[in-house]
């Protein structure tokens, strides 16, 4: 198969993490006879300091031309007294939109051999397998107006009816070809906004008979997301609240290091990227854990593409490195050995290159 897949660094620890998935796609490509053309573009703080603009339009003109999309991370301390205009994280949230990438798909998935990794209990945090299906491009990250003066403040949080229509169908389809149980998230009982969403949901489920419905407000999910993360399926929630309970979820994996989320249209285009940010605190000194980014290439493979074996074996391949209790800091016990992010990757690549014996 012959695709174009944008590569979009960013900042911090994202060209670390990039490289490193970069690395396993050229594996998949050797090991399976694919050819994926890759071309680099910039985001973020380094398209402010290069550009002026953290979202210049040669970057969009290579992603318009290509299959898929993988970044990276964007912002950190360099820009954070930047103008809003100029923040490195207004070019990641223009390319959701521009690209109308509504549903981000968060997978959270305990890993057997990070149960020990984990703050939860292991009888807590094993069997969980949910997904988070957070808007992405709408909600308050969003919604008009914004207003920041020294004396006063306002965001929005705003959804019409076809954005949350479109985003509960996509939820309610991916509940069906899972177990068949979604958890809408909401703040219903002071939002207007989270009422029209509530009452879209009742719509909805007359058309999913096969699917259980419940309602859940934030702050109690919030809770419940780490005292009984097994009772979760597909859980379905606005940009903010899905921004925030994906971030809250890595304790079942024991580290941010190891999500990895796709963002999708109604196409197979989509754009991969880890739920973690640039950890300015390590950046630079390969410390970061690449498997966040590495399994956001494997979904680029199967959503984008459609090739599920080579996503498999990525999958396979880092979960085999965890098994053979190989870590980077964020989930090395303490006393034990350290690997860099390179040394990580490379214990990766080894196992894709080794076709497994059976
Ligand atoms: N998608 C994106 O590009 C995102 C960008 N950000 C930006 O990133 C910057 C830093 O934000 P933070 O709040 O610190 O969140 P963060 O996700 O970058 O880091 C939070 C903590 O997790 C650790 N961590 C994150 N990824 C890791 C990895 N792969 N391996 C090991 N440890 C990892 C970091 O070292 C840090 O201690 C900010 O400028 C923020 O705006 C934050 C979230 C998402
Ligand atoms: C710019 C932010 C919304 C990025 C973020 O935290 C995320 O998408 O997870
Ligand atoms: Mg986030």
């Amino acid at each position: 198969m012959e695709k174009k897949i944008t590569i979009l660094p960013g900042d911090g620890i994202g060209p670390e993490v990039v490289a490193s998935a970069v690395e396993v796609l050229q594996a998949i490509e050797t090991r399976f006879g694919h050819k994926f053309e890759l071309d680099y573009a910039l985001i973020g703080g380094a398209a402010i300091d290069a550009e002026n603009n953290p979202l210049p339009e040669e970057t969009i003109a290579k992603c318009e031309a290509s299959d898929a999309v993988l970044l990276g991370a964007v912002g950190g301390p360099k820009w954070d007294n930047n103008p809003s205009h100029l923040r490195p994280e207004k070019g990641l949230l223009q390319i959701r939109k521009h690209f109308d990438l509504f549903a981000n798909l968060r997978p959270v998935a305990a890993i057997p051999s990070l149960l020990d990794a984990s703050p939860l209990k292991r009888e807590v945090a094993e069997n969980v397998d949910l997904l988070i299906v957070r808007e992405l491009t709408g909600g308050l990250y969003f919604g008009e107006p914004r207003v920041l003066t020294d004396e006063h403040a306002v965001d929005t949080l705003a959804y019409t009816r076809k954005e949350i229509e479109r985003i509960v169908d996509t939820a309610f389809n991916l509940a069906r070809v899972r177990r068949g149980k979604l958890c809408s998230v909401d703040k219903a009982n002071v939002l207007d906004s989270s009422k029209l969403w509530r009452q879209i949901v009742e719509e909805k489920k007359a058309q999913y008979p096969d699917v259980e419905v419940e309602h859940n407000l934030v702050d109690s999910v919030a809770m419940k997301l780490i005292t009984n993360p097994a009772h979760y399926d597909v859980v379905v929630t606005e940009n903010m609240f899905g921004d925030i309970l994906s971030d809250e979820a890595s304790v079942i994996t024991g580290s941010l290091g190891t999500l990895p989320s796709a963002s999708m249209r109604s196409d197979n285009f989509g754009l991969y990227e880890p739920v973690h940010g640039s950890a300015p605190d390590i950046a630079g000194q390969e410390k970061a854990n690449p498997a966040a980014t590495i399994l956001s290439a494997a979904m680029l493979l199967k959503y984008s593409f459609g090739l599920n074996e080579e996503a498999a074996e990525i999958e396979r391949a880092v979960n085999a490195v965890f098994e053979k209790g190989l870590f980077t800091g964020d989930l090395a016990k303490t006393g034990s050995r350290v690997l860099s992010t390179s040394e990580w990757t490379k214990e990766v690549l080894a196992e894709i290159s080794t076709p497994v014996s059976n």
